[in-house]
């Protein structure tokens, strides 16, 4: 028999109806701007975002008149060509910098290797960048061939200070805001600025904080940063990456793959490569469109949204599902996410022998959150469309899964959960 709980789903209910997220503002109920199947309390939003119902009207009219009727013209006439711009603008608001100084294109894995170039040549005779072993694993390739292209070395820091590997020979510290398996947060300014200190310029990777978590790039005196829009900025799979490049920074940039709408006059077609003024040096090639478009459309659930309140949210609904956890079957499972709020992301990993076994159980209860290897069960908290109920009945299912001792009332079924 596990621990009685502490809490009650009223509690849950009460949560959300205090919730200023939820009851001020166009985000009351989450399925007003959000298209979730019934019967599924999606916590895999650090993988991939919910879809915005904004999204799929939007992208008809784009493939529909833009493409269909429009066709070449709708560079000009449906302003295709500054899409990159104008998306880009819409996610600096969400990092803390200048619209102006966010390119969007590629994938993350593209922008990460054209930053981390870029950074290496702007500090020439420095020879080390240095990545945390425990990052992402791209993150880590693409430091290592950007090793062994330019003659360089990568020094992997110790996660838990990364700040001790940092000597007059690193050119670039590349980190990740938010760590994809633990949900641990590192301290951005705090160790951009020690990475300053030090002569080195810092690279964050911000896939699983922009949308979920504060991000004020320019209040950090950030250098360089890359992001997916597919997880908490719900751009869909697949879709175009982000890169910020400090205006500082920007004259003296020289990113590796130069194409034509990276170029000061892309339509002169002259011979000789000339960057563009700008972070539009950052572009390669043509701009995705209907991709960038549907970004566009899913951005726009944030229009209205205080980041405060984002990230109130998103530790409240964190903090539930650790402590119910802990409550329940705090026998059962390691929280390994940090307790600590300026430690934490929007997602709370969990440590089990089993917990592969444990994912597959729940989702087939309706209940999504995803495994990482070795043995974590990741939950990720997107504050726009998780309730407290979802976190409450999420537990009630874990409780089930691991004791079979069924306790959600059927009252209290939230929706024709999936059997
Ligand atoms: C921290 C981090 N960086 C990069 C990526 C992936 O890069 P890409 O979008 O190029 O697959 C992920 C996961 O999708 C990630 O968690
Ligand atoms: N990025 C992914 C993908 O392209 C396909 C399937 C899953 C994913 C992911 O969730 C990877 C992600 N960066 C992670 O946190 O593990």
């Amino acid at each position: 028999m596990t621990d009685p709980s502490p809490l009650s789903r009223d509690t849950a209910l009460a949560l959300d109806a205090a919730d200023p997220l939820r009851t001020e503002g166009r985000h009351g109920d989450p399925a007003d701007l959000f298209d979730l199947p019934d019967g599924v309390v999606y916590l895999d939003g650090n993988s991939l975002g919910a879809l915005p119902r904004a999204v799929a009207p939007h992208l008809a009219r784009v493939v529909g008149d833009e493409w269909g009727r429009g066709l070449i013209s709708s560079w000009n006439d449906a302003d295709w060509i500054n899409l990159p711009a104008r998306v880009g603008a819409k996610i600096a608001a969400l990092i803390g910098v200048p619209s102006s100084d966010v390119h969007v294109g590629d994938s993350t894995t593209v922008l990460l290797f054209k930053t981390m170039v870029a950074a290496s040549r702007l500090r020439p005779g420095r020879r080390t960048v240095v990545v945390e072993p425990t990052t992402f694993p791209t993150d880590g390739y693409v430091a290592a061939g950007v090793a062994e292209l330019l003659g360089l070395e990568v020094r992997w820091c110790d996660p838990a200070d990364p700040v001790a590997a940092l000597d007059d020979d690193v050119a670039l510290l590349a980190l990740t805001h938010v760590d994809f398996r633990s949900g641990a947060m590192y301290d951005l300014p705090g160790i951009t600025a020690a990475a300053h200190d030090a002569g080195a310029l810092v690279q964050w990777d911000l896939c699983h904080s922009a949308g979920a978590v504060p991000v004020d790039l320019a209040g950090a005196d950030a250098d360089l940063a890359v992001g997916c829009t597919y997880k908490y900025l719900n751009g869909g799979p697949g879709s175009p990456a982000y890169a910020y490049v400090a205006e500082r920074l920007q004259g003296e940039l020289r990113q590796p793959i130069t194409g034509w709408m990276g170029h000061a006059t892309p339509f002169e077609m002259q011979r000789d490569h000339v960057p563009a003024d700008g972070v539009r040096r950052m572009a390669s090639g043509t701009p995705p469109v209907l991709a960038l478009s549907a970004l566009d459309a899913a951005l726009s659930v944030f229009d209205d949204v205080d980041p405060a309140a984002l990230r109130a949210t998103s530790l409240s609904l964190t903090d539930l599902f650790i402590r119910l956890v802990e409550a329940r079957l705090g026998d059962t499972f390691e929280v390994i996410t940090p307790r600590e709020h300026a430690r934490r992301g929007s997602q709370v990993s969990l440590r089990h022998p089993e917990a592969y076994g444990v994912v597959q159980a729940l989702i087939a209860r309706g209940v999504v959150g995803d495994f990482r290897t070795p043995d974590v069960a990741r939950f990720g908290f997107a504050p726009l469309y998780v309730t407290h109920a979802d976190v409450w009945d999420a537990v009630e299912h874990l409780v089930t899964v691991m004791t079979g001792e069924e306790h959600l009332d059927p009252a209290y079924r939230v929706r024709n959960l999936v059997t």
